[in-house]
């Protein structure tokens, strides 16, 4: 048996495409902020691919770009003016930031109506609490591959690998909502293994190329592999051993092609929901 294969980048070309019909009808353009600082590599890609899918959707995208020697007081101070700013829907400020600034001071600091990342504590409230908000885009991206794969998810057995607070525990509460059983694990959890193989849904999120192997995986299962991990030859690689899995699984998501384009088409998702939230227009 081989795998279906979740083609997230076919996915995400198609939400794109809805987004884009949706802004051209609108008598404004959604405005996107990113906010970078210093030079992360592996930011890079993602603030340029980012910026493209934003314009080609017809968003008024930019990014602001302060020095890595910039202060904490700089990028609060930056935050505020993009706060103040009616043409600005969406906020995001590029993860990680250097060492000198608190991630939770910046998240924080962002207008939680204008918070596309969904990160701020009144939002990641929201969404604990069952209430509506702006949510992370990564795993709003994963709903999005499991409605167009056709998958039941009430009374599902899902494991979520990975607890942080930009994608596991977020994805935990999406699955949740949906009425799946859901299991977090992270790494004090004593048998991994164990706790993939009892799941019918997959999501793994931690940042390990191929930790999960062919044979922690039930058959039939459908997997979603987050991880984005750059080797040493310079390839990415995922958090699922993606030959050995798809041999077992329903489904898998490859990477890249996956996860990773959804996120980006969610974000364009969220700035179109600030947008119509705060100036009205649906
Ligand atoms: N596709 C996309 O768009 C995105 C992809 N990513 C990718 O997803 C992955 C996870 O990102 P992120 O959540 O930010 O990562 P974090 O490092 O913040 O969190 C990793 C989580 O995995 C757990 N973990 C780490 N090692 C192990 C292990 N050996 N066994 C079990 N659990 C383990 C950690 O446990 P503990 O809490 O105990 O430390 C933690 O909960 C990365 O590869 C990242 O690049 C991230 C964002 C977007
Ligand atoms: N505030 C904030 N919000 C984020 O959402 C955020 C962040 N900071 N910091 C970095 C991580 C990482 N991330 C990615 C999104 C898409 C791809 C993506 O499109 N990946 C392509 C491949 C890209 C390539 O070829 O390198 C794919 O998987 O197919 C990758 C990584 C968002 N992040």
């Amino acid at each position: 048996m081989t795998a279906r294969i979740l083609d997230g980048k076919a996915i995400a070309a198609r939400l794109r495409a809805g987004l884009a019909a949706r802004v051209a009808a609108l008598p404004f353009r959604p405005g996107l902020r990113v906010v970078r600082v210093g030079e992360d590599p592996a930011s890079g890609v993602y603030v340029r691919n980012k910026d493209k899918a934003a314009r080609e959707a017809g968003f008024d995208s930019a990014t602001l770009h302060l020095p890595a020697s910039a202060t904490e007081a700089e990028l609060l101070a930056t935050i505020a003016v993009l706060n103040a700013d009616p043409a600005v829907d969406g906020i995001l400020v590029q993860l990680p930031l250097p060492p000198q600034i608190r991630t939770e001071a910046a998240i924080a600091a962002v207008d939680p109506a204008k918070d596309v990342d969904g990160f701020h504590p009144l939002n990641a409230g929201r969404l604990a609490a069952g209430q509506p908000g702006l949510v992370p885009c990564t795993p709003r991206g994963v709903m999005h591959i499991l409605a167009e794969a056709g998958v039941a998810l009430r009374g599902a057995r899902a494991l979520v690998l990975g607890r942080s607070q930009i994608v596991g525990r977020p994805m935990a509460q999406l699955l949740l909502g949906a009425d799946c059983t859901v299991t977090i694990a992270h790494s004090r959890s004593r048998d991994l293994a164990a706790e993939c193989r009892r799941a019918e849904i997959l999501i793994a999120a931690v940042g390990r190329p191929g930790l999960v192997r062919g044979d922690w995986i039930a058959p039939g299962a459908v997997v979603v592999d987050v991880g984005i991990n750059r080797l040493p030859d310079g390839r990415l690689a995922g958090d699922v051993a993606f030959e050995e899995a798809a041999a077992v699984a329903g489904a898998i998501t490859p990477v890249p092609g996956g996860v990773g384009p959804m996120t980006i088409a969610c974000l364009l998702e969220n700035t179109l929901d600030a947008a119509i939230a705060r100036r009205g227009g649906a």
